[in-house]
């Protein structure tokens, strides 16, 4: 990504060649390894891989010449930082049968479940066990990510060579985790959000007349340079929005029509909804 706007949260160091291990090769994982691998921050051969079924992983490792490991103890004896990348709802259990492991190597353990904090990670491997949590977006994948992190004082020494690797795909901020849940509306479910906007444009261009496939491009476009001018300046959204609407134009009726029918306000309530899961709710 082009923006340089979000320098001040990059780390400057170095990424020296390590192993790095995944347990849970699902869309995320893949999205942060074919992110590393595209730069060349890693190289297949670095990778360490185990997952629940081989026959959703299996041919995916082989393309990208990374190891399959029989079982996840085996990634975490192989690795010097074990991603975790599971769903919430059995990392305990995932993190439970490898307590033996982390205990015989020193990794670091970056998790990305979300709505998992550290103290409750902590509770799942030995004591002093050096832990990242990170809570990266889809965009990885194409070096754009957005990613927050929060470390836990084992990992000290430990850290940057895990945030290393997430600022090769991204950007990344270190944040209170009380913050984790609305970050993950902002950036963790936003690319989904954004999506939904630039599919609902491109529905209007279909209903004028344009492709759908052409009209998908317009809008991402658009999408994409509008986002990069907030963050290439100090202009503010609402700066930029004043900018687009010409007096008496055409501009300033659409934007008067989105937001009577609650456009702004269908957007925090979506967050809303996102924030109120992340934290438990239904
Ligand atoms: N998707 C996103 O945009 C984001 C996701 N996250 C977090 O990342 C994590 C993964 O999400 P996502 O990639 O979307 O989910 P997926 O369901 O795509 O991936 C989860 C992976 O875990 C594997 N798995 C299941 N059981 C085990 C096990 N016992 N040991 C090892 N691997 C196992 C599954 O394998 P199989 O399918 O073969 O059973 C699957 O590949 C979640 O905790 C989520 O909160 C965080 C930020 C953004
Ligand atoms: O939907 C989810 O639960 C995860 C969290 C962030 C993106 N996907």
């Amino acid at each position: 990504m082009a923006g340089t706007a979000l320098t001040a949260f990059s780390h400057s160091m170095e990424v020296t060649p390590m192993r790095i291990g995944f347990i849970g090769v699902g869309n995320m994982a893949r999205a942060i390894i074919d992110g590393l691998l595209a730069n060349k921050t890693v190289a297949g051969s670095d990778l360490y891989l185990h997952s629940g079924h081989i026959e959703h992983y299996g041919d995916y490792a082989q393309t990208i010449g990374a190891h399959v490991m029989n079982d996840n103890a085996a990634v975490v004896a192989n690795s010097d930082i074990v991603v975790l990348a599971v769903k919430p709802k059995i990392y305990g259990r995932v993190l439970d049968v490898l307590q033996p492991a982390f205990a015989e190597h020193k990794v670091v353990l970056a998790s990305i479940v979300s709505g998992v904090s550290l103290a409750e990670l902590s509770q799942h491997v030995p004591a002093g066990q050096p832990i990242v949590r990170l809570l990266p977006n889809l965009n990885v994948k194409i070096g754009a990510g957005m990613t927050a992190y929060a470390i836990n004082d084992a990992a000290e020494d430990d850290a940057q060579t895990v945030l290393g690797l997430f600022d090769a795909i991204g950007k990344t901020m270190e944040l209170n985790e009380d913050d984790f849940s609305t970050f993950v509306a902002l950036a963790g479910s936003a690319p989904a959000f954004a999506y939904l906007f630039i599919d609902a444009m491109a529905r209007a261009g279909v209903k004028h007349g344009i492709s759908k496939a052409d009209a998908v491009r317009i809008a991402a476009q658009t999408v994409a340079g509008s986002a990069e001018m907030v963050l290439a300046g100090t202009t503010s959204p609402s700066d930029l929005i004043d900018q687009v609407c010409s007096p008496n134009g055409s501009t300033i009726r659409g934007y008067l029509t989105m937001e009577d029918k609650g456009f702004s306000s269908s957007v925090v309530a979506g967050l809303d909804a996102t924030i109120a899961r992340e934290n438990g709710g239904d």
